[in-house]
């Protein structure tokens, strides 16, 4: 393939700062952008936002440098809610690339797509099928395609997704490869990313990074039989997001630490490791000084502790009242009913209770079945209908889509809250009544709100509680995560990693037997998705590399 970063150095707007000890960033920027497939991986808040931007404002300043128009971009994620968690950051990222001091700048940053698509809709699946418009025989219009959240994505769809490009397209994943995998077959990004952290340069690689970054990496870095793909893979290792030396940061550093001695390989010792990073332990949070909050463990006996009963009512305490405090009124205008949506749909962002299992009592339809209980006994929820009988529908009923469905253009994943909300009879008076509608935040980029019936919805569930796998792609500002109370096969680090890392500011762990968490930091996934035993058979030469 020919070498597509055709210039020495890369534009000096670009290279500028943050890149820390050894400028990963940058180094990402070019592998990438002298390759037609690049992955790059990190963990929660590593940059690969801000770098996947940077390097897209390289690569088409290169192309006006060239000439030619502009590349046609498209950005997508695995599932809705990553769409629009990479949505609703991408601006930002872009609004924020140091442009101003080149000629063009305003034109690159013009040329960088804002709007983020699931990998479904990207592909444009044909009604009333498995099949997809675009594919080998129809492949995508476009010359580059950037994936992120990959670890989500399954074989089949990436298969898909490969078929469907042009031979002369591009393809970036990001995402991290410490996620669990998809749910469905296979491990991809895990595979594909299974030696990023000793990245395995080649010399020749090495050599090229110092000329065009200026970096010399370390010898741990260089590996002369490193395969082709190592070459076009980087994993950024700063969180600027979390502190390295306290709180989740630390925590999820700890659980992802691959167990190799065998002091780390015992389950005691192991749970010791990540339950000293905590702060307070066995104590309700409501009584914790501000700075201690952002780590918390409680054993707890069962689910009628009152630790468990504060947790859960203090953490969806805040959506129920923006529910009832910012009913804009039985008059209001559609925008403003929109607008007091999106108000409830942040609000019951700000906590998530995770489960590993679906069945028992620590599973997740027994604790939503005894969270809306519990609501109810304190007054927050009423799931009587006009009539008092019990409903399932009720107002403030969160649900989780578990299917998708291409009429309703809801994804497997999607949240929604159901609300009460004032509709105007056609015919005189024009007397207002509530009916109960779910209220879905678009993923297409637009900010706007899908009303949907109930009736309408086949394949949702109340999601108070919610299964880690299902939390992928997503983010809280706390999130608890109740363990069960034997171990159990799906109980690994990667998921423990996965729920830690699906909180911005508080994470809150919930136990009863200390040896569950301990058993389960020893157990890693076992990798299946068998392309990295397809790579090794393949033997892709380092002299390939080189020529990437
Ligand atoms: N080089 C840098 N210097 C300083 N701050 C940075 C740098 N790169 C990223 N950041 C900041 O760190 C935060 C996380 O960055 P970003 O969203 O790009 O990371 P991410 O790996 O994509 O995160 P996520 O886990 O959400 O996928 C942002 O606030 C961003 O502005």
């Amino acid at each position: 393939m020919k070498p597509l970063l055709a210039k020495d150095n890369i534009s000096p707007p670009l290279a500028k700062g943050g890149w820390g000890d050894l400028p990963w960033e940058k180094i990402a920027c070019a592998l990438a952008a002298r390759s037609a497939f690049a992955i790059i991986t990190g963990g929660p808040g590593t940059g690969k936002t801000t770098t996947v931007v940077r390097l897209l404002a390289l690569l088409q300043g290169l192309t006006f440098d060239a000439k030619q128009p502009p590349l046609r971009i498209r950005l997508a994620a695995p599932t809705g809610k990553a769409a629009a968690r990479l949505n609703a950051s991408i601006a930002g990222r872009i609004a924020d690339l140091p442009l101003a001091a080149l000629a063009n700048g305003e034109q690159i940053r013009a040329a960088i797509p804002t709007s983020v698509t699931t990998l479904h809709r990207l592909l444009e699946p044909l009604p009333h099928s498995r099949h997809f418009r675009y594919h080998a025989g129809n492949p995508l219009p476009v010359d580059l395609v950037v994936v992120d959240e990959a670890s989500m994505v399954d074989v089949e769809m990436m298969a898909r997704l490969l078929e469907a490009l042009r031979p002369e397209a591009r393809l970036i994943l990001l995402g991290d490869k410490d996620q669990l995998a998809s749910v469905e077959a296979g491990a991809v990004l895990g595979d594909l990313c299974a030696g990023a952290a000793a990245a395995h340069y080649t010399p020749a690689t090495g050599d090229w990074l110092q000329r065009v970054t200026g970096a010399t990496l370390p010898n741990k870095y260089i590996d002369p039989a490193g395969l082709a793909l190592a070459q076009v893979t980087v994993m950024l290792r700063h969180s600027y997001r979390f502190r390295a030396d306290g709180g989740i940061g630390a925590l999820a550093a700890v659980v992802n630490a691959e167990p190799t001695t065998s002091e780390q390989l015992d389950p005691t010792q192991r749970f010791n490791a990540a339950l000293q990073l905590f702060p307070e332990k066995s104590s309700s949070i409501a009584q914790q000084p501000n700075a201690a909050k952002q780590l918390t463990a409680i054993q707890l006996p069962n689910t009628q502790a009152n630790e468990f009963i504060d947790l859960v009512c203090d953490g969806y305490r805040g959506y129920l009242a923006a529910m009832h405090d910012d009913d804009p009124g039985d008059n209001a205008a559609p925008t403003a009913i929109d607008a007091w949506a999106h108000t409830v749909l942040a609000a019951q962002a700000e906590f998530q209770l995770l489960a590993v299992l679906r069945e028992g009592i620590w599973g997740v339809t027994g604790l939503n079945q005894h969270i809306v209980t519990l609501l109810q006994q304190k007054g927050l929820l009423r799931i009587e209908n006009a009539t008092g009988t019990p409903s399932q529908w009720f107002a403030g009923r969160p649900v989780l889509v578990t299917r998708n469905d291409a009429n309703l253009q809801l994804m497997n994943g999607d949240i929604g809250i159901t609300l009460a909300v004032p509709v105007r009879n056609a015919e005189p008076p024009h007397l207002t009544r509530r009916v109960l509608r779910v209220a879905f935040p678009r993923s297409d980029g637009s900010n706007g709100i899908r009303w949907v019936l109930p009736s309408r919805l086949q394949a949702v569930e109340t999601v108070f509680a919610m299964t880690v796998h299902k939390a992928q792609g997503s983010e809280f500002t706390h999130t608890a995560l109740v363990l069960p109370d034997a171990v159990n096969p799906v109980l690994t680090q990667e998921l423990i990693y996965t729920a830690i890392t699906r909180s911005k500011q508080r994470f809150t762990l919930l136990y009863t037997q200390s040896s569950v968490l301990g058993e389960a930091l020893c157990r890693r996934v076992v990798r299946s998705s068998g392309i990295a035993n397809s790579l090794k058979r393949l033997n892709i030469s380092t002299e390939n590399a080189a020529n990437v």
